[in-house]
């Protein structure tokens, strides 16, 4: 690996490559058929794939960059026992990327890095195996300023998967960027759904909702093209779910926040839900199209 690379795009780097590992590890134990299902909560379960990712992500990033504090949102992971998971390589064309200035002095101590080891874990036991993906978020100052998103079981030609990056002031790369579609498409969760989600859907006007899974294929479809905003006006998601599509996100000029318009904060002390759900949007137009479409009535419930 090139040392000469400023921390920022070799953390960028290693983590498109550990992102590739992760999803092999996804999709191997799927194709194994032994998924360990647990449940951790209501509408909320882990899988051996979520277990072994994450694994994965943390030995190999933590023996890499042993004072960046990461973060992952599954609990009991002894990473002491990765060694078969340990990924070192690190990928060539972010390496090459040229470092901002604004970016070239950050330290290890600076950075929080939020990782879900697999986003719609839902849909991944239910065989919606094009929603999941694997999220590596990297904050500094409280602000997530790059971030990857990969699709394990994205289909290219010659080989299963394919990985989205994003880094503040230089933009995004592995994928095709879409302008928003003509009409208004919304995106929203086909697994946690309640009155209150279809309450703020309701008032958007939309000409279409889409309901797939996971915070990282819905901010993809933004940026895709395929749907223009993205609305969650309920808690469920984490830190871990929308730090890398945030950071995605906003290198491509979109903006994520909650349904109130509020960014959050993604230092290593503050809480894990977001509490006061997801809004999200390609561009500021369309973003605050949304929050003021949200009625207060429901803003205030969502932050009582
Ligand atoms: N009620 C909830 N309980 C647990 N996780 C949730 C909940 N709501 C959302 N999430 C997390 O946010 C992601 C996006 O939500 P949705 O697909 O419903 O829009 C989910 O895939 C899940 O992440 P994960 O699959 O990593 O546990
Ligand atoms: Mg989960
Ligand atoms: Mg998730
Ligand atoms: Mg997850």
């Amino acid at each position: 690996m090139s040392q000469t690379a400023p921390l920022i795009v070799r953390l960028l780097a290693s983590s498109v490559s550990v992102a590739n590992r992760a999803g092999k590890i996804v999709r191997d134990i799927m194709s194994k058929g032994e998924l360990g299902i647990v449940e951790k909560g209501k509408d909320d379960y882990q899988t051996e794939a979520d277990r072994s990712a994450q694994r994965c992500i943390i030995a190999s990033l933590s023996a890499q960059y042993p004072k960046v504090r990461i973060i992952g949102e599954e609990d009991g992971n002894e990473i002491q026992s990765s060694h078969e998971f340990l990924e070192t390589d690190a990928d060539k064309e972010i390496l090459s990327l040229e470092c901002p200035a604004s970016l070239k002095g950050i330290k290890e101590e600076d950075i929080v890095v939020w990782v879900d080891p697999l986003d719609g874990t839902a849909e991944y036991t239910q065989g919606f195996l094009e929603h999941v993906t694997v999220l590596i978020g990297i904050s500094v100052n409280e602000k997530p300023i790059g971030g990857v998103i990969h699709q394990p079981y994205f289909k290219n030609e010659n080989k299963m998967g394919r990985t989205i990056w994003g880094l503040k002031d230089v933009g995004v790369g592995g994928f095709t960027p879409g302008n928003p579609p003509e009409s208004l498409i919304i995106t929203t969760t086909r697994s946690h759904s309640n009155p209150i989600v279809e309450n703020a859907l309701q008032v958007m006007k939309a000409a279409q909702v889409l309901r797939v899974g996971g915070a990282g294929y819905k901010v993809l479809q933004l940026l895709e093209g395929k749907a223009s905003i993205y609305v969650f006006a309920s808690p469920g998601c984490k830190k871990w779910d929308t730090c890398a599509p945030e950071a995605v996100l906003n290198a491509a000029g979109g903006k994520l926040t909650d349904v109130l318009g509020n960014f959050y904060k993604y230092g290593a002390s503050e809480s894990r839900p977001n509490k006061t759900g997801v809004l999200a949007a390609v561009n500021d137009e369309l973003h605050n199209y949304a929050v003021q479409r949200i009625p207060q009535e429901l803003k205030d419930k969502l932050s009582a």
